[in-house]
C-alpha cells in the first residue's frame, strides 16, 4: 500500500507508526514494523495509552516486556509506574492513542473494534497519517471511514489511504488489511493437512505473497467496478468488498450451493 500510493519510492522504513491495542494483533503489528524499519510511537491497553516520548519508540525490547506483561494479564500502567520506564514514555490514562501520538505517518488499529471514531480520524489526518490499516476487526467506525474516504475523494494523490480489515464481508484473503492472521491459519491448516512442518521464514514468505495478491485484488477490483476521478486513489473501501463478495459467491458456485 506504502509503496504504490509513493511510486515506489517509500516503505515502512522510518515511518512513525501509531498502534492501539497491547495484545497479540499489537504486538506482532509492531514487531513487523520494526522489523521493515519504522518507529513505534504508541501502543495501548483498555487502561489507557503509551506514548513514545524519544526517537527509538517502543522497541522490539520493549514490546517483549509488554508480551510478559499480557500474559500475566497485567495492565501498561505497571510499566509506567516503574522506576525504569516511567521517565521514558508518556502514560495517559483512559485515552487512546489517536490524538494523543503527535506527528504520525501510519495508524494500525489493533485492539478492538469501533476503536477509531469520527473526532480521531480527523485528528489523525491532521497529525500527518496517511495510510490507516485495521488490524482490529472493524477498527474503525463509519464516521471515521467516510471520513477517510471523503478525503481520498478530496485530496487525491495527497490523500489518506484506509485499508478495511478483511472480514466485513466474511471474506477470505480478498481484502486488503487484516487478513494475515486468518492466511496464516490457512497456512497452518495446510500444513497439518499435508503432514508438513515449515519454519516461521517459510510461512512469513508466503504470508508476503498472499498479501502482495491481496491487495492487489482488492486495488485491481477498485480500479474495475468504481472509475476514480482525475487523480484520485482507487477506493480499497470498494475494491476490498467487491472482490471479497465475488472470492465467496463464487465458492457458493463451485460448491453448487446456489439458487
Ligand atoms: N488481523 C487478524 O488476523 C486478527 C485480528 N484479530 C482482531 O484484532 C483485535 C485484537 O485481537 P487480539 O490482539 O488477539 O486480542 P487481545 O485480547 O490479545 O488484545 C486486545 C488488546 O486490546 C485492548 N482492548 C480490549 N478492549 C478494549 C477496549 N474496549 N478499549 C481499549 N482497549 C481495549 C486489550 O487491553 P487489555 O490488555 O487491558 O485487556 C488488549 O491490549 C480484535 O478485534 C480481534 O478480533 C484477532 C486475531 C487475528
Ligand atoms: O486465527 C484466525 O484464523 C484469524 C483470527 C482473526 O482474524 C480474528 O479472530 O479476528
Amino acid at each position: 500500500m506504502i509503496q504504490y500510493a509513493s511510486g515506489g519510492k517509500e516503505s515502512f522504513e522510518g515511518k512513525r507508526v501509531a498502534i492501539s491495542g497491547s495484545g497479540n494483533v499489537a504486538q506482532y503489528a509492531a514487531l513487523k514494523a520494526i522489523e521493515l524499519g519504522a518507529t513505534i510511537i504508541s501502543l495501548s491497553d483498555s487502561k489507557g495509552s503509551l506514548i513514545a516520548t524519544d526517537d527509538k519508540g517502543i522497541t522490539a525490547e520493549l514490546v517483549g516486556i509488554i508480551a510478559d506483561l499480557k500474559v500475566k494479564r497485567k495492565q501498561l500502567t505497571e510499566l509506567a509506574n516503574s522506576s525504569e520506564y516511567k521517565n521514558k514514555f508518556k502514560y495517559i490514562e483512559g485515552a487512546r492513542p489517536w490524538k494523543e501520538c503527535g506527528k504520525v505517518d501510519v495508524a494500525l488499529p489493533s485492539a478492538t473494534q469501533n476503536e477509531v471514531s469520527g473526532d480521531e480520524a480527523e485528528a489523525l489526518i491532521d497529525a500527518g497519517a496517511k495510510f490507516i490499516a485495521e488490524g482490529s476487526n472493524m477498527g474503525c467506525t463509519q464516521e471515521a471511514i467516510d471520513i477517510f474516504e471523503k478525503h481520498r475523494r478530496e485530496k487525491k494523490g495527497e490523500a489518506i489511504w484506509y485499508a478495511p480489515e478483511a472480514k466485513r464481508t466474511s471474506s477470505f484473503a480478498g481484502k486488503a488489511a487484516n487478513a494475515g492472521g486468518v492466511a496464516v491459519s490457512g497456512l497452518e491448516m495446510a500444513q497439518n493437512s499435508a503432514r508438513l512442518t515449515w519454519t516461521s521464514e517459510e510461512v512469513d514468505e508466503k504470508l508476503k505473497g498472499i498479501m502482495k495478491a491481496c491487495f492487489a485484488n482488492g486495488l485491481e477490483t477498485a480500479k474495475e467496478y468504481v472509475t476514480p476521478g482525475e487523480g484520485e486513489f482507487p477506493s480499497l473501501v470498494a475494491g476490498s468488498n467487491i472482490a471479497g463478495f465475488k472470492k465467496v459467491a463464487a465458492a457458493m458456485l463451485d460448491q453448487g450451493d446456489w439458487w
